[in-house]
């Protein structure tokens, strides 16, 4: 497959940052885009050819955490092989965000699902899969990759009543659009496309078993991916994804594939949080205390809105939860953060102490 690498997403701050880099090196490097990633293989989209790379040991050891090596969606500087063997690949370009979750079991590795996102697509079965704490923790952990989300509510055609699920899950997800899909009858498929355009860069994340494959081949046209009911057939209801890929959609957006996730472990700043629960942030302005952490204090227009039914008490617990897991994160990664908790805790008892104040806000 031979591609011109505009219609990879490449554009002029790339070009820049990428002559930087070629002024600063002594190797013949050509630019290239990672379109696959299965285990630690790479392969990576010249303007020529895909070629498998090699991250090479001075960028493994130089890098200061995983969070710097490539991913799937990076931009990256490639030493093309002189004959059938793999690149070498020795530099990763600037990103404009990157798409990770904190490592299931591990409170500091952070784990790189992709970089250089526009838009990330949460996609959510409306059948057993559906669960709408779900949906909040990954809006948060979708705001921190820098792409705008969106959620897709796939398997559409197995629920009675879409248009109410789709307004329950536009109140938790204010500011995003939401989209109910059916691959069998081809709903939400167009309003799917119009949030891809060419030369845009979309993700799709959920678990296995959502219809995330299933999507990709209807998108492509074609059955380029296996999908899962093969699998269901032979009994073992393995995963059928175990790598990415990112596709190059008939209408010119691209769009990577991921396996299917079981959990999302919170990663990044609390940004995230609070951009999942912009409505719980906007009627936090109206709490009487500016630095109210509604949890009774008086006149908090938060309990407010709950006591009134305008905000379900479900969706402040979630907010509490994934609020009080950010920070507990912070304190264990981050030293700074660590010495902030640690000035709290010393104000907290003092103003314990000289009998717990509250600022008022505007003085
Ligand atoms: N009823 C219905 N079933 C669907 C739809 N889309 C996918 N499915 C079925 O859901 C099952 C799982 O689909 P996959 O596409 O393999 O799911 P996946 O998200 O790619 O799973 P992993 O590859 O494990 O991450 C298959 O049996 C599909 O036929 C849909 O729109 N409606
Ligand atoms: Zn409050």
């Amino acid at each position: 497959m031979s591609l011109e690498l505009e219609s990879l997403g490449w554009g002029p701050d790339l070009g820049h940052a990428f002559t930087v880099l070629l002024s600063e090196s002594s190797l013949p490097l050509v630019p290239g885009r990672v379109v696959r990633q299965a285990r630690g293989l790479l392969s990576v989209q010249t303007s020529g050819r895909v070629f498998l790379a090699r991250t090479a040991g001075r960028l493994l050891h130089e890098a200061p955490g995983a969070e710097a090596l490539p991913t799937i969606g990076d931009w990256v500087a490639l030493q093309l092989p002189s004959g059938d063997g793999e690149a070498l690949l020795h530099a990763v370009l600037p990103r404009r965000g990157v798409l990770a979750r904190r490592e299931a079991g591990s409170e500091r590795d952070v784990q790189l699902i992709a970089a250089n996102l526009d838009v990330v697509f949460l996609v959510t079965g409306l059948d057993d899969n559906y669960n709408p704490r779900r949906i909040e923790r990954a809006l948060a952990v979708a705001w921190n990759s820098g792409a705008a989300p969106v959620v897709v509510l796939s398997k559409a055609d197995l629920h009675p009543d879409v248009p109410e699920r789709v307004q329950e899950v536009e109140a938790l997800a204010p500011g995003v659009p939401v989209i109910a899909l059916s691959a069998h009858t081809g709903e939400g498929v167009e309003a799917l496309r119009a949030l891809l355009p060419a030369g845009k860069t979309g993700a799709l994340l959920g678990s296995s078993g959502v219809g995330k494959s299933t999507l990709v081949n209807l998108l492509l046209g074609e059955e380029r991916l296996a999908t899962q009911a093969v699998s269901e057939e032979d009994g073992r209801g393995r995963h059928t994804t175990t790598h990415r890929e990112l596709f190059v959609l008939p209408w010119g957006g691209l769009l990577i594939d991921a396996p299917g996730l079981r959990e999302l472990g919170l990663w990044g700043d609390e940004e995230g949080v609070d951009q999942a629960f912009s409505d719980i942030l906007a009627l936090a302005e109206g709490c009487r205390f500016s630095d109210c952490q509604h949890q009774g204090e008086p006149g908090c227009a938060v309990h407010a809105a709950v006591a009134a039914g305008e905000l379900p008490r479900a969706r402040l617990d979630s907010f509490d939860k994934l609020r009080r897991e950010r920070a507990y994160l912070a304190r264990q990664t981050d030293a700074a953060a660590q010495r902030e908790h640690k000035r709290v805790m010393r104000n907290l008892s003092r103003a314990g102490a000289e009998g717990a104040r509250f600022k008022r806000r505007g003085g």
